[in-house]
C-alpha cells in the first residue's frame, strides 16, 4: 500500500523533511520545512516546524533536487525560512535551529507556547549555553507567545500562513504542543503538525492528595480537528510514533506506539472518515529496526482506515 506525495495540479502545501527520526542521529533530527503551493509552484517563503536539523537537511533536499541544484544553502536559511515554530524545548527539536542562529537574518520570530519560549530564553539563550540572540540581547528573533486557549489563528509574518497552537503532553505535566497551519488566502486548506506526545490514557499528573488527573489534551484537539476534517480542508497530520509495539508504557516517556497512535486516530475517526487525511509518522528512534516494524505494525488491518506517509530526510511532499 502506498500513499501517493508527488506533485497534483490540486496540491495546497510543499513539505521538505530536514529531519525525520527522535533522537540519536544527531544528522536528521525533528524539523519540517512547509509552504503553501500556488498553481502547482511551491511560495518562496517557509516556516520550519521545529529545528532538529536544518543545515544539513537542506544539503540533502538539494541533493534530492527539492530544491534547486543552485540553492545556497545559507542564503535558504537568511532568506526563505521566515519563522521558527518550536513544539517544545527539547535538544532534538531545537539544536539545528540553535546552531545557525549566528548567521541568521534579524527580524525572524520563534513562534510557541509561554512555556516553550520560556525554556528557550531562560536556558539557551542566556548567554551560558549559547549567546542571547532573543528581544533581549542581539534580537535577531523575536518571541510570539502563542495562547493554548484562544480560537483565533495568528499571522506568521513574512507569509501567507496563520496558526494555532495546541497544547500536548509529553511526560505529565511537561507540556508540547501541536500547530494547526493554515493558508490564509483562497483556496484555505490546513495541516496540523504534533511535538511529542503521550496517548491520554497514559499521560496523567499525579496530585498532592495522591489521585490522578488526565489532561486529555488529544481528545480535545481530536475534537477540534473534527469540523476540519469534515470540511475536506484538513490535509495531513503529522504525528509522531517513536517506538514499535511492545514497549511497555512505564517506558513511554511521554511518546507513541502504531498500537497507541491507531487508538487515538480512532477517536478522530470517531467523527469523520479519514481517507483524505495524510497521517505523517515523525519522530521514529533509530534503533533495532524500529522503522521498519512501526511499517509493518502500520500495515495491518485496522490501520488499512488511514494513509500513512513514512517521512524521507530531504525527500519532498506535496500535500
Ligand atoms: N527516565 C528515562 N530513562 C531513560 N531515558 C529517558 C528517560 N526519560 C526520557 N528519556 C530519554 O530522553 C529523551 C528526551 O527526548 P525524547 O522525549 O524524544 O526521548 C527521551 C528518551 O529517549
Amino acid at each position: 500500500r502506498s500513499t501517493s506525495v508527488k506533485q497534483s495540479s490540486l496540491s495546497f502545501f510543499y513539505v521538505i523533511p530536514l529531519g525525520t527520526n527522535g533522537g540519536l542521529d544527531e544528522n536528521n533530527l525533528s524539523s519540517y520545512l512547509l509552504t503553501s503551493v500556488n498553481n502547482s509552484i511551491p511560495n518562496s517563503a517557509y516556516i520550519s516546524l521545529d529545528g532538529g536539523t536544518v543545515r544539513h537537511g537542506i544539503e540533502i533536499a538539494i541533493k534530492q533536487q527539492s530544491l534547486p541544484l543552485n540553492t545556497d544553502k545559507e542564503m535558504f536559511i537568511r532568506e526563505q525560512i521566515k519563522a521558527y515554530l518550536i513544539s517544545h524545548g527539547h535538544l532534538d527539536h531545537i539544536t539545528g535551529f540553535l546552531i545557525n542562529t549566528p548567521n541568521d537574518k534579524s527580524g525572524k520570530f520563534i513562534i510557541g507556547l509561554n512555556q516553550t519560549i520560556k525554556i528557550i530564553r531562560d536556558h539557551y539563550f542566556n548567554n551560558q549555553a549559547w549567546a542571547d540572540f532573543g528581544s533581549t540581547g542581539l534580537k535577531t528573533y523575536d518571541y510570539q507567545i502563542l495562547d493554548p486557549l484562544s480560537t483565533i489563528s495568528a499571522p506568521i509574518v513574512n507569509t501567507d500562513l496563520d496558526v494555532r497552537i495546541f497544547r500536548l503532553c509529553h511526560t505529565c505535566p511537561f507540556l508540547s504542543s501541536a500547530f494547526l497551519v493554515s493558508r490564509r488566502n483562497q483556496p484555505s486548506a490546513s495541516i496540523l503538525y504534533l511535538g511529542d506526545t503521550g496517548p491520554d490514557d497514559v499521560e496523567k499528573i499525579i496530585q498532592a492528595d495522591n489521585t490522578t488527573y488526565s489532561p486529555r489534551y488529544l481528545s480535545q484537539l481530536w475534537k477540534e480537528m473534527a469540523p476540519l476534517v469534515a470540511a475536506n480542508q484538513l490535509k495531513a497530520i503529522f504525528i509522531e510514533v517513536s517506538y514499535p509495539n511492545g514497549r511497555p508504557d512505564h517506558l513511554l516517556f511521554g511518546h507513541l506506539t502504531p498500537n497507541w497512535l491507531l487508538k487515538e486516530l480512532n477517536v478522530l475517526k470517531s467523527y469523520h472518515s479519514m481517507e483524505n487525511v495524510k497521517i505523517i509518522v515523525t519522530h521514529i528512534k533509530p534503533e533495532n529496526g524500529a522503522r521498519e516494524k512501526i511499517i509493518e505494525q502500520l500495515s495491518r488491518a485496522d490501520a488499512l482506515h488511514f494513509n500513512f506517509v513514512f517521512p524521507q530526510q530531504g525527500q519532498a511532499i506535496w500535500l
